[in-house]
């Protein structure tokens, strides 16, 4: 049997009492480690678990999944998944390739980033398309977030921006050298989220195109989300730029408010904000009552 556990989103204690148990029995333990990451070190969950754990990077999972599935019509094998193995990833491949072996396919369900965002305050049920944030370069900006961003700012919904992941990169000399050099990896934060997601509405206003968010619209940066050093700041997406001492290291995700905010929401996020005054000027003059 193969089996996908989540590890929900802490450290090594979030996994779950069923999960734990088939862990401890399996055949074999991999930890796919490059969607996201525990906020503890695989040392850690190895001493935890008290079995070895392999860390399965893309290449891994994605060319050589034969190693992962191995004998799984035999015997267990786990594979864990920070957070939900089916929030926000989704292994389709690898499920799909077990189940042409014939693999049984069971899944552990834990926490995920997608629903623990609701400890922000802001209501699950008032969120629309989720969106990933990639690293810009010079010359790739790749702006298809911006749509999804205004249908949902059109029907008032907050948008989840889950934020860029770069492990185990080569740089482009290193790989026309044939060198087997990785960069270190980076781990996008709210504050180049937000310098982004500005850059492109400049960009969208000078094709006349703009107008699904501006530097004056309301959001929250989420640091380390159901860990014990978890962090939350408030503020305009302008403010929010400048945000990232205050929300530490990673992982970072951003929610963009939409205007159907409620104000029981607001109550709660405005908690964290930068700045009070300017949150409170901002959401009467623009969200107030539009719900
Ligand atoms: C591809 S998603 C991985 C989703 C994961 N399987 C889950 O269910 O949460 C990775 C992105 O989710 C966000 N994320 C994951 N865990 C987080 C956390 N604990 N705090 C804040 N953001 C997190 C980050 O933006 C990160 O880059």
């Amino acid at each position: 049997m193969l089996y996908l556990i989540g590890l929900g989103l802490g450290d090594e204690t979030d996994i779950t009492v069923k999960g734990l148990e088939i862990v401890r029995r399996a055949s074999r333990v991999y930890l796919e480690s490059y969607t996201a990451i525990l906020l503890v070190d695989v040392a850690v969950l190895e001493k935890y678990y008290g079995r070895e754990v392999v860390v399965a990077d893309r290449e891994m999972v994605e060319s050589a999944s034969d190693d992962i599935l191995n004998d799984a019509q035999n015997v267990d094998v786990a594979f864990l998944v920070v957070g939900d193995p089916f929030g926000a990833t989704t292994h389709t491949d690898l499920v799909l390739r077990a189940r042409s072996l014939s693999i049984p396919i069971k899944t552990i369900p834990n926490a995920s980033i997608m629903s623990a965002i609701g400890s922000t305050g802001l209501q699950l049920y008032n969120f629309g398309q989720t969106i990933s944030m990639v690293f810009f370069t010079d010359s790739w900006k790749p702006a298809s977030f911006y749509d999804r961003v205004r249908e949902n700012r059109n029907i008032g919904l907050h948008t989840l921006v889950l934020l860029d992941i770069k492990v185990k990169e080569q740089s482009v000399e290193n790989i026309m050298r044939g060198r087997k050099i990785f960069e270190p990896p980076r781990y996008m934060t709210v504050g180049q989220c937000c310098s982004q997601m500005l850059e492109i509405e400049e960009i969208k206003k000078a094709e006349g195109e703009g107008g699904a968010y501006d530097e004056e619209s309301l959001a929250v940066g989420a640091a380390r989300v159901g860990g014990v050093s978890e962090k939350f700041v408030s503020g305009t997406l302008k403010q929010l730029c400048e945000a990232d001492e205050a929300l530490g290291g990673p992982l970072h995700s951003l929610v963009l408010l939409g205007r159907k905010t409620h104000e029981l929401e607001s109550d709660y996020v405005r908690e964290f904000a930068v700045d009070t005054e300017v949150w409170d000027r901002i959401w009467k003059r623009d969200y107030e009552g539009k719900s």
